[in-house]
């Protein structure tokens, strides 16, 4: 049984999120400006979690906090048993932009290689790792090309094998397919589904795209319009995988959670 398999087993990467605050900068207590307020989550090792929320109300806050960018203002969040106070290996985050993650100086398999390298592993050992996951991404036969010879898509596998090849136990997403063609995105929605199945990684995926949520998502968090944003309901997605939009059931949550949002609207546009 492999290291990352037991672990989850054991639930040792499991994140517990009780009463979560973030607040910046204020003069007075009585005047703090809650950009996410009472948070309660917890995600399971190996789950893929959706995080679905209008934009700004703090999904990206949420998941730097759980990256351990982010200091929180109040509350508890801890991955196993360990508080969150800082980043650390067993968490990595995967960004909308590819271009400012990505070295320009170096090729595709110095990208993917680099964190290997700072680590101190040994070039055929590196090498061996780059091709296992420019391979996992479809890269295979790239890792010579700079940054600049590559497309959108290709640059976001870079970043995802880049990451892979650290052997996070915990990926954090944050609209990293939200730059990219209809198409591509299509595609790399299949490929990461495909890659979860295949790591028993935990995933935190941050969108506004519900129909993304639903292809992707074992459960999705509905995150409230902020300030004071919270988790205001979580959808369970039995759907089986391959998703597809034309799935029986697919359509009925899509509605489900649109109708959460327009009643949200609503009561915003009763303020
Ligand atoms: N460093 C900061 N200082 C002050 N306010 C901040 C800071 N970072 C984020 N905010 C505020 O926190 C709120 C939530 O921002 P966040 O980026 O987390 O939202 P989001 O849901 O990820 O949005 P989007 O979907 O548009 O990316 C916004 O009102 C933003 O202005």
């Amino acid at each position: 049984m492999s290291s990352l398999k037991r672990a989850q087993d054991e639930g040792l990467h499991t994140i517990q999120i009780e009463g979560l605050r973030k607040t910046y900068g204020s003069a007075s207590p009585g005047d703090l400006h809650y950009i996410i307020k009472d948070v309660n989550l917890v995600v399971r090792s190996g789950e893929f979690f959706i995080l679905l929320g209008p934009s700004g109300c703090g999904k990206s806050t949420l998941l730097n906090m759980i990256a351990g960018f982010v200091a929180k203002s109040g509350g508890k969040l801890t991955v196993g048993d360990a508080e969150v106070q800082r980043p650390g290996r067993d968490r990595a985050v995967v960004f909308q932009q590819a271009d400012s993650s990505l070295f320009p100086w170096l090729t595709v398999r110095g990208n993917v290689e680099f964190g290997l390298r700072m680590g101190g592993m040994r070039k055929a050992e590196r090498r061996e790792v780059s091709d296992r996951y420019l391979g996992l991404v479809g890269l295979a036969g790239h890792g010579g090309k700079f940054p600049k010879e590559l497309s959108g898509g290709m640059k976001q596998r870079v970043q995802l094998a880049r990451v892979l090849a650290g052997d996070p136990a915990i990926l954090l997403m944050d609209e990293p397919f939200g730059a990219l063609d209809a198409m591509t995105r299509r595609t790399m929605q299949k490929e990461l589904v495909r890659i979860w199945r295949e790591t028993n990684k935990t995933v935190i995926f941050v969108t506004h795209d519900i129909q993304e949520a639903l292809l992707l998502g074992q459960r999705i968090g509905i995150m409230s319009r902020g300030p004071s944003s919270n988790i205001a309901h979580i959808y369970d997605n039995p759907l089986p995988y391959p998703r597809d939009v034309a799935a029986p059931g697919f359509g009925e949550l899509y509605n489900a959670i649109q109708g959460h949002f327009e009643e949200e609207e609503g009561e915003v546009d009763r303020l």
